[in-house]
Order: structure tokens, then C-alpha cells, then sequence
């Protein structure tokens, strides 16, 4: 007998899975029991416990932080069907496609200019802008299955393209225009000129050659540009451009804009049917005011020269100091009324109050600077610091309101890096719209505040067919630094970096980048790198935080603080390389939790969900590009070579019992969970079986949330009533192994059995073991094997185009049985946010009368309370007793099952 409590090391199995499941089910009796022990001597069986215990560590607290965010299903009334794109930015070539055809239909050819526009710049009086595109790796293995699914799903781009959607990232870098050296060898090493170093042809640089560029540098530089790179500046207009950034980012970034006033900061859900008029006012070196009334459509009616560059280049003369952050850090510290000459210092302390001046009033910025015997050094740098930008801001504050008041605005935008999300900078310009406009007009400032231009001019790219697309599709992700250097992505070995890379070492920015990322730390370097202005990784100023800038809105990031010890490097062989990787995630990614725990917002509003996929994206950015891939492998592997005999079982029962068998399967499965801690813990005890046997017992109805009944009632009617089966479900799968091959598959199948057509929903990226979009197809080809119900199906729903070899009558026996498919939902996050899904599944959900969601992540934190227009079925075990406790006043190991019918 085996002994519940021993490690099974000496269990491992040496024979075949069949054969062992065999065994085990002479020793258990019940083909489940017999299902899960070997699943688990499996997994034993390759090291999986050591695996599992160095990378739980990093997965430790993923859901047990569970406040649970938000549902995120669309408002009410609002189905799933109305949802936008996710994170697919198409930058493909329309008019270089053709030649291709179906073999290859994303090549972009090496002579033509388009690998080019990956890449845009704004070159302004002060800092150079980039933004640049980078595509998502291993694209193109999926696109067999998506060609599928758009064929199947009759889902178009439209008239422009006829080839794969590309997914990737827009990154957001500066550096200072007067190091413009810097950045010609930051775009060379990463070969943004010719495509970016992902592109086909990284080898070939295209001598004609174009880049979008804007501001006065795309015309200063254009010869630099050409001699050092090769390439010609295609000069777009500067305001063009930073409306046209605006207008996108206004429209398609959620939680772009926001006001801030006395320290608070307030998101502003721009409505974009209702945008227009508004006053731009953009502080770069000079400042520009434009009246925006449309997409294209704006006149600049107003400037002014006091400006960004003002600040810096006076405050620099003045305090001597070395950087623009290290001046705006020591204004934090100071105090203008040594400095500025104030109402009461006329008025005798007295307001003046007849014309509405209270003493505190700056009657004069430095006023107080000539009536005292001191010299510039009797001056605290702090205190001129503050000045010079109270003085700055306010002026700026005010000739906007003038200007807006000239239009009857109503709304003003500031942008421009001379803002540097700055709080006290932002709240001077507030008080002063506030103050002048007695309320009537409001400030409001951007996240991306001095990438306008820049975006713009990437936009203006005309092949891309950027425009109206990416304010759909254009999905916000998480800023992450990656070291850089030298021509690699990779980087050379971190230690390295200070030699080889005084230059060029950069960090890169995804959407959603910093302001200011004044706590991000680079992940390298000690000594800040002179020259680079990275969003914060170089220009870290030199005292902490300050009380200015304290958001007070608490978000409890202090759950997720932890900092994982780097053991996702033993997912790669635990190299040098891999382990430098793991140090430089890890400062990265704690630094970025050390920016959320001082600035709660500094990313837009944070949810769970977002905190789990930054971590994710992360891990990504370092080229832990799936930390799991292996104990997924091995997951799914083991699970496969016990499904067969599963379903022989299923088979032999009766309609009502193989249903609830199949939901009770679907909810024991969930239990391996390797983001659940409980689920980690109980490895780390070595009782795999009391996981299996906790996990059966808890099967045991009525379960904590048990709808099981109305939901069997529509599936297999009453004695007296018939029920339709479902034309379409869309089952929303959670993780590898078990949970999708012993789970979900089996209940996907009992569906395609019925007549339903069935969608499988899962990840497009790795996040902890899910199993993603990606891997689905292998997965369904190899249980197809043992399986007709499955096999048809995913024959018909073209996923079996490269795995079976008899392919060629496919058609023919597509009809006799409706179609399995896998869609990518757009996610990499264990959580899923339904406003914001991938355009496969918004089209596949158009025809979906039932919706399963699976696990705690997509049916518990997200969504439990998402209402859907049709049938839905939310399946989950809990895994957490605070989390149990508080949605379902339940405990730990309870199971939900929620059906909802169509409302
Ligand atoms: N790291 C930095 N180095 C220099 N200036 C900075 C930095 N960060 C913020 N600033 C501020 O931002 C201003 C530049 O802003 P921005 O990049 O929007 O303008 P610009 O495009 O360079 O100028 P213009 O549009 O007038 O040509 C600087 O003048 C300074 O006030
Ligand atoms: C000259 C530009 C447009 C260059 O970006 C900018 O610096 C600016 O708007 N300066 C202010 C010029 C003025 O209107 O007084
Ligand atoms: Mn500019």
C-alpha cells in the first residue's frame, strides 16, 4: 500500500502511464482516484517538487491577495459581444503582402522602408522622444491557429489587410537632444532603423530609409541622421503631431488623463464622443496652446517662451545643478518665501483683500531677492529652485486660462516633459486654472504628457493603418526595465555594463511607462549613467520621495510585496545569464513596487489583475519568457496519458451522472494551481495525495455556491421538457495539466457531444502554469488521438491541420461534427478583464449562448459578478481561506459553481 504521507519517491513510475494508471486503479478503485495519483507520480517524476518549490516562491502570493478586483465584465447590459481588441498592434505591410501569399504572409520585405516604421521621433529644443514598436516573439507559431479561427469566425481586418494581425509593444524612450550621440547608438545597437532586431532582416540595413520625425531636431539633425544611420527624416509638423497624439491617446488609453489638485490625484474617463473643443498646452523648452476641435483639426493660438527650457536653463545657472531632476528634487525641499516677495511682505502681513489677495499671495516671484544685501550664493538652492517653478507654472496656468477663456474652453490638457508628473508642478497649474477661472475651467494632465509628438509622428506612418485600428486595439501593459546594451537585447553579462555600455545603456519602456519612475532603480548599475534619460531607470534623484508628492489613495500593493528571489532562473538552466536576468527582474520589478507603494496611482488604477500581469511582464522583459514551460509540459503530458481511460469511464455512465462527474472533474482539477499558495504548501509537504484526496472529498455536494441542479436542468431538460443544446460556448480554460486536459477537455467534449460548437479560451501569453492560446492545439491534437468526439471537432475547427496526417479528406468529415477552436483571449494575467479582450474572442463570443469561466482568477477575482447576456457557468475552487471567507463566507478548498442563466 502506498502510505498517503510519503514523498512517492520511490513511486516514480518506470513503466507506461497506462500501465501504472492501472495499478493505481487496482489499489484505489475509482478511475479518478486513479487519475490523479499518477498524474502526480508523474510530475515527481522529473525533479517537478524541487521545480515547483524554487518557482513558487516567485508565484507565492499571486491570488491569496485576492481583495478580488473588481468584476470586470463589461457594465451591465453591455455584453461581452460589444468588447474591443487586445493587445494586437497591426504594423504589417498591406502592399508587400501579396507576392507571399498563404506560406508566409507576414514576410516584410528587406528593400522596402516599411521595417522603418517601427520606429518615430520627436526632437524637440530639449529631449529627443522615441517611440518604437516592438512585435510580440513567437508569433508566428500561432498564426496557423489564427488564420483558423479568423476563417472560421469570418473575422476580418477589413478592406486594408489580408494577413496575420502582429502582436507587440509601443516603448517609450528620451534622452536629452544635446547628447543626441546617445540615441543615434541606442537606435542603431537595438537596429530600430532597419526593423528592429526582431525583424526578418536584421542584417539588412535599408540605405533609403525612412523615419517619421518631428519637432525643430527633424529638421536640425536630418543630416546627422543620414550620415550616422543611413536614413532620411521624413519631417512631420510638429503640431500635427502632438494633436493627433493627444486626440489617440485621449481616445484610446484608459485612464490617460487626470486632474490633480492639493496633492490629489483624480482620473478622468474622457468620453470620446465628447473631447472636443479642448485647449492643448504643451510645455516643452518653449510652450505651445492649441485650440483642438477635432481629429486633424486645431489652430495654435498662443505660446509662450517661458517655458521648460526656462526652468532648467535658469534654475541650472542658479544652483548649479547637474540634472533637470536633481533641480525639480531640490525644489521639493524648498521654501519660496525666502525668495519670493509675498502680498503681506507689501501689505505689512495684512491680506489685501479688497481686490482678493490674501497676505500668503506671491505679489512677485524673486521679489524679495532685491531689497536684501545677499548674493546669489546667501541662497539656498531649494528655495530658487521652488521659486523659479511656482514662478513658471503659475505664468503657464495663467495664459492658458486666458487663452481658454479667449475660446470658451472648457477643458485644457498640459503635456510636456517640463511637467515630469510632478505634483507640485501639477498643482501650482491647477490652483492657477482653478484660481483665474473661479472653477469654471479645469486642468487636466496626461500620463504620457511628452510622448505627443512623438506618437504622433509614429502614427503618421500611412501604412500602418495605425490610425482608427490602435485606438481600438492599443492595450495598456506594464513599464518594465530591461537592460540593454551593445547591440543585444539580451544584454551582455550585467557586470559588465558599466564598461561597455557608458552610452547606451537604456532602459526600455512599454505602454503605461512611468511619469517619473522616480523609485525605479536601474536594474544594473550603481553609479547613475551619465547621459541617458530613461523614464526614470538613469534618472533616479538623489533623495527619496518627498511629501509633495504623496498620492493618498491607498491601494494595498503591500500584498504583492514580495520580492521573489530569482529561482525563476532554474526554468532556464540556471545560467550565468539567466541568473543575472533573475537579479535584474528583481530589482526591476521591486522597484516598481516600491513606486506603486508611494505612488498608488503612478501607473493609472491598478487592480489585481494589472499587478499580477506587471509581474508577468516582467518576468518577460528579462527574457523569462515562461518561467513554467516545462512543469506545463510535464503537467500536460501526464494528465494526457490518463485521459483516455478517463473517458471510458465518463462513457460508461448515464447522462445526469457524466455531467456532474465532469463539473465535479472541472472543480477537483482547479485545485493544481500552482499561483494558489495552499496548493504550493501542500507540495512543499510532500502530500501530493492529500491534495487529490482533500480535492475528491471536497466534491462532495452541496458545494459552498451549487447550481448545479438549474444548470443540469438546462442542459438535459426536465421529464417533461426538452432543452435545446447551446450553439455556441466559450469555455475560459485556467491552467495546464490537469485542469484543462482532465477538466475542461472532457466537459468541452460532453458539449460537442450535444451539438455545441466549442470555443477554447485561453491565455495569449504565459502567466504562472495557465496553459496559453498558443500550447492549446498540441494539447487537443494529442487527446484527439484517443478520442473521435474530440477529434472531429478540432478537424473541423481546423486544429488539426498540421497534427494529423490524414488531412486531405478533412472536409469531408468536417460536416459531420461541429467545430472545437481555440481562441487567445488577449490576456497575461491569471485574471481576465472582459472590456478588454482580443478581437478572436470578441468575435467569437458574437454567436456564444454560454459562457463557462474556470478557476479562481477568471471566475472568482474577475468576474464573479459579471453579469452576461447569456447562459454563464463560473467554476472554481477556493483556494484561499480570507478569500472564501469574504465572497463566499465559506473556507478554504470550497467550491463554486455559479450558473447564471441568460439575463
Ligand atoms: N531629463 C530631462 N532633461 C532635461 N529636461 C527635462 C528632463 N525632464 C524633463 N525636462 C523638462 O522638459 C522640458 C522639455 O520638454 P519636451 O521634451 O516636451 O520639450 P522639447 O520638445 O524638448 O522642447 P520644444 O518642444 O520646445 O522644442 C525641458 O525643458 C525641461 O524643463
Ligand atoms: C518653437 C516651439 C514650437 C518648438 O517646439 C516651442 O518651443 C514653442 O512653442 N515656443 C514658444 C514660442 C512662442 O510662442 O513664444
Ligand atoms: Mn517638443
Amino acid at each position: 500500500m502506498v502510505d498517503a504521507n510519503s514523498k512517492f519517491t520511490c513511486l516514480v513510475p518506470r513503466t507506461g502511464p497506462v500501465t501504472k494508471f492501472r495499478e493505481c486503479r487496482r489499489q484505489f478503485g475509482g478511475v479518478r482516484e486513479a487519475v490523479w495519483l499518477v498524474l502526480n507520480l508523474y510530475k515527481m517524476a522529473g525533479s517537478f517538487e524541487k521545480e515547483q518549490e524554487v518557482l513558487g516562491i516567485i508565484e507565492e502570493k499571486k491570488l491569496e491577495s485576492g481583495e478580488g478586483d473588481r468584476d470586470m465584465a463589461p457594465a451591465a447590459g453591455n455584453s461581452i459581444h460589444r468588447s474591443g481588441s487586445r493587445p494586437q498592434l497591426d504594423v504589417s505591410k498591406a502592399e508587400i503582402q501579396g507576392n507571399v501569399e498563404e506560406k508566409y504572409p507576414t514576410i516584410l520585405l528587406p528593400n522596402q522602408s516599411d521595417d522603418l516604421s517601427h520606429l518615430a521621433l520627436d526632437i524637440g529644443g530639449s529631449l529627443i522622444k522615441l517611440v518604437y514598436f516592438s512585435r510580440r516573439e513567437n508569433q508566428s507559431a500561432d498564426d496557423k491557429r489564427k488564420k483558423s479561427v479568423k476563417e472560421r469566425l469570418g473575422l476580418s481586418n477589413g478592406n486594408r489587410r489580408s494577413f496575420p494581425i502582429l502582436g507587440g509593444r509601443l516603448h517609450f524612450v528620451k534622452f536629452e537632444t544635446r547628447k543626441i550621440n546617445e540615441c543615434l547608438d541606442f537606435i542603431h545597437s537595438k537596429q530600430l532603423h532597419c526593423g528592429g532586431l526582431e525583424s526578418r532582416y536584421p542584417d539588412v540595413t535599408d540605405q533609403n530609409g525612412i523615419i517619421k520625425a518631428t519637432g525643430g531636431g527633424a529638421y536640425k539633425y536630418a543630416d546627422l541622421f543620414k550620415e550616422r544611420l543611413g536614413v532620411s527624416l521624413d519631417k512631420e509638423d510638429e503640431m500635427d503631431c502632438l494633436v493627433a497624439g493627444a486626440n489617440f491617446l485621449l481616445k484610446a488609453i484608459r485612464h490617460e488623463a487626470f486632474t490633480h489638485m492639493e496633492g490629489q490625484k483624480e482620473f478622468v474617463q474622457i468620453d470620446p464622443n465628447d473631447l472636443f473643443p479642448y485647449l492643448l498646452v504643451n510645455i516643452g523648452s518653449g510652450v505651445s496652446m492649441i485650440k483642438v476641435v477635432g481629429d486633424g483639426k486645431f489652430e495654435r493660438i498662443s505660446g509662450t517662451n517661458v517655458g521648460g527650457g526656462t526652468y532648467w536653463g535658469l534654475g541650472r545657472l542658479l544652483t548649479k545643478c547637474k540634472s533637470f531632476d536633481e533641480l525639480l528634487e531640490l525644489s521639493q525641499k524648498g521654501d519660496n518665501r525666502t525668495m519670493d516677495m509675498l502680498v503681506g511682505d507689501i501689505y505689512g502681513g495684512l491680506d489685501y483683500s479688497k481686490i482678493g489677495l490674501s497676505a500668503s499671495t506671491i505679489a512677485s516671484s524673486f521679489g524679495k531677492t532685491i531689497s536684501e544685501k545677499k548674493e546669489l550664493e546667501d541662497y539656498r538652492p531649494e528655495d530658487i529652485s521652488l521659486s523659479l517653478l511656482r514662478m513658471i507654472s503659475y505664468n503657464i496656468g495663467q495664459i492658458a486660462y486666458l487663452n481658454a477663456l479667449r475660446f470658451r474652453l472648457k477643458r485644457i490638457f498640459f503635456g510636456g516633459f517640463f511637467i515630469r508628473g510632478h505634483a507640485y508642478t501639477m498643482d501650482t497649474i491647477s490652483f492657477a486654472v482653478q484660481f483665474w477661472s473661479n472653477g469654471e475651467a479645469q486642468a487636466m494632465f496626461l500620463r504620457h504628457e511628452g510622448f505627443l509628438g512623438a506618437l504622433g509622428a509614429f502614427m503618421s506612418y500611412e501604412k500602418h493603418g495605425l490610425d482608427d485600428l490602435m485606438v481600438h486595439q492599443l492595450v495598456e501593459r506594464f513599464p518594465m526595465g530591461a537592460p540593454y546594451t551593445g547591440g543585444k537585447i539580451h544584454g551582455p553579462p550585467l557586470g559588465d555594463l558599466n564598461e561597455k555600455a557608458k552610452v547606451s545603456l537604456q532602459i526600455s519602456w512599454m505602454e503605461k511607462f512611468l511619469q517619473k519612475g522616480t523609485e525605479i532603480t536601474a536594474p544594473v548599475p550603481t553609479t547613475p549613467l551619465a547621459g541617458t534619460t530613461g523614464l526614470g531607470g538613469f534618472e533616479v534623484p538623489l533623495s527619496k520621495g518627498s511629501t509633495l508628492r504623496s498620492d493618498a489613495s491607498a491601494l494595498n500593493v503591500g500584498v504583492l510585496h514580495l520580492v521573489p528571489t530569482l529561482e525563476a532562473v532554474a526554468s532556464e538552466g540556471g545560467t550565468d545569464d539567466a541568473q543575472r536576468r533573475g537579479d535584474a527582474f528583481a530589482h526591476a520589478f521591486s522597484a516598481h513596487l516600491a513606486r506603486l507603494m508611494e505612488e498608488p496611482a503612478a501607473y493609472g488604477k491598478l487592480g489585481l489583475a494589472n499587478l499580477l500581469e506587471m509581474r508577468e511582464e516582467c518576468l518577460r522583459e528579462f527574457q523569462f519568457v515562461d518561467a513554467y514551460r516545462s512543469i506545463k509540459q510535464r503537467e500536460n503530458e501526464a494528465s494526457l496519458a490518463v485521459l483516455p481511460d478517463l473517458l471510458v469511464e465518463l462513457d460508461s455512465m448515464d447522462e445526469e451522472t457524466r455531467l456532474l462527474t465532469l463539473i465535479e472533474g472541472v472543480l477537483a482539477a482547479n485545485i493544481f494551481d500552482w499561483g494558489s499558495r495552499a496548493c504550493v504548501d501542500l507540495y512543499h509537504k510532500g502530500t501530493i495525495i492529500e491534495i487529490y484526496r482533500m480535492s475528491r472529498n471536497k466534491m462532495r455536494r452541496p458545494w459552498r455556491v451549487d447550481d448545479f441542479d438549474i444548470f443540469k436542468e438546462r442542459m438535459l431538460g426536465t421529464r417533461d421538457k426538452k432543452m435545446p443544446h447551446h450553439k455556441r460556448a466559450l469555455l475560459f480554460v485556467d491552467n495546464s495539466g490537469a485542469d484543462i486536459v482532465l477538466g475542461m477537455l472532457p466537459l468541452a467534449r460532453e458539449l460537442l457531444r450535444r451539438g455545441t460548437e466549442v470555443v477554447l479560451v485561453a491565455n495569449s501569453l504565459p502567466a504562472l502554469n495557465d496553459v496559453t492560446a498558443m500550447e492549446l492545439p498540441d494539447i487537443v491534437a494529442e487527446a484527439a488521438k484517443h478520442c473521435d468526439i474530440l477529434r472531429r471537432a478540432a478537424e473541423a475547427g481546423g486544429l488539426l491541420v498540421d497534427a494529423m496526417i490524414n488531412t486531405s479528406d478533412s472536409s469531408k468529415q468536417n460536416s459531420s461534427s461541429v467545430p472545437l477552436m481555440v481562441v487567445e483571449n488577449g490576456c497575461g494575467s491569471p485574471c481576465i478583464d472582459l472590456r478588454q479582450v482580443s478581437s478572436e474572442l470578441a468575435a467569437a463570443a458574437k454567436d456564444a449562448d454560454l459562457i463557462i469561466l474556470e478557476g479562481m482568477g477568471r471566475a472568482l477575482h474577475t468576474n464573479l459578478n459579471a453579469r452576461f447576456k447569456c447562459d454563464a457557468l463560473k467554476l472554481a475552487m477556493v483556494k484561499n481561506q480570507r478569500l472564501a471567507e469574504k465572497l463566499i463566507k465559506g473556507n478554504i478548498y470550497d467550491c463554486i459553481c455559479k450558473y447564471e442563466p441568460a439575463s
